[in-house]
């Protein structure tokens, strides 16, 4: 017997961000938008944990306990006393190290899986608790939908989202490391007063009405500035965006992954044809949201 679960990225339409905590993380008013491009966790009973990957980025995936599918499994048998036997297989449509929560897509993929795997009953809070040890990404990824993030992002409050809104994802030649770009904005940040992030009005009212435009002229991403100045060539991409006739253009969370929202599916695609086309990044996809969180197929 076998278990799927199908998980979706996610982009950030805001990401408020505040200065260092002591503990290194930082506070944020995180705004997530879970749009349709998936991971799909397959977890199937075997004599030990054992991780395999398949997809165009699939290289990139640690296969060892650190991938967070592994760690999904590992927290939630630890939690049973059970032995964490399981074959977890990742087919794997999110770009690695692209700011759209990836290996947090699986990590709570993994971890539903699991859970309906081994009969373990777990409740949505325990779940939820689970996913917040694994990473400040992985509850969103559970929950799906839009969701504001407090706290480092890991602390949900759903968002009502009036429409779909239109998206094209520019994944680009190589990965940026999370850390290294909340590194890079406390350096850019230094001798600057940061202030207590919050959620904009706007673009929450945005949001809950389905208002492309509206939603255009509020998205905003402070890890931005810190994702260009490890990655001064987004900057192409992000023109490229502007003249394909995307409404708004902006890097996905921590990058190097560059979201640009379209009117409606048909400016989407004519939009992806432009970017493509642009020679400045290396794949370009469309996706819609807000979609479901991770669902068992
Ligand atoms: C930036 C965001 C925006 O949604 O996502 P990505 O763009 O990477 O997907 C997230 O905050 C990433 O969340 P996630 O990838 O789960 O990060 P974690 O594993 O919790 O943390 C990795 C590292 O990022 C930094 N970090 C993360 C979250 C946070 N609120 N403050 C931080 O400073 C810390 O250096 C931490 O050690
Ligand atoms: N299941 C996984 N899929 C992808 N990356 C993973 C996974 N588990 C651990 N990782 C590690 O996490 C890093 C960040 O990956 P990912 O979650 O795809 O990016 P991001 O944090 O930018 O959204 C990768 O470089 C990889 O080393």
């Amino acid at each position: 017997m076998s278990v799927t679960v199908r998980v979706p990225a996610k982009v950030n339409v805001q990401l408020a961000v505040g200065a260092a905590r002591p503990d290194g993380f930082h506070d944020l008013a995180n705004v997530f938008l879970a749009v349709g491009l998936y991971d799909e966790v397959t977890v199937t009973p075997a004599d030990e944990l054992r991780v395999t990957c398949a997809g165009p980025d699939a290289a990139q995936v640690p296969l060892d306990r650190t991938n967070l599918a592994a760690r999904a499994a590992l927290a939630l048998a630890a939690r049973r006393g059970i032995e964490p036997a399981v074959h977890i297989h990742i087919d794997k449509d999110i770009p690695v190290a692209g700011g759209m929560a990836g290996g947090s897509a699986d990590g709570a993929g993994a971890l539903l899986a699991c859970d309906r795997l081994w009969g373990t009953g777990a409740s949505r809070a325990e779940l939820l608790a689970i996913c917040a040890e694994l990473g400040s990404d992985v509850p969103f990824s559970l929950v799906g939908g839009a969701a504001l993030g407090v706290g480092r992002g890991e602390r949900l409050t759903g968002l009502d989202a009036g429409g779909t809104f239109h998206w094209v994802f520019a994944m680009a030649g190589r990965g940026l490391s999370t850390p290294a770009v909340f590194r890079e904005f406390d350096r850019l940040a230094q001798g600057r007063e940061i202030p207590e992030p919050v959620a904009s009005q706007d673009l929450l009212d945005a949001l809950a009405e389905g208002d492309a435009d509206a939603l255009a002229a509020a998205v905003t991403n402070d890890l931005q500035p810190a994702a260009l100045s490890l990655f001064p060539e987004l900057a192409a991409t992000l023109t490229a965006g502007r003249e394909a006739g995307a409404l708004a253009s902006l890097v996905s969370g921590s990058g190097p992954t560059t979201a640009f929202l379209a009117r409606d599916a048909e400016a989407a695609r004519k939009a992806a044809e432009a970017l493509s086309a642009s020679g400045t990044c290396r794949t370009v996809r469309t996706a819609a949201g807000p979609v479901a969180g991770a669902t068992v197929l």
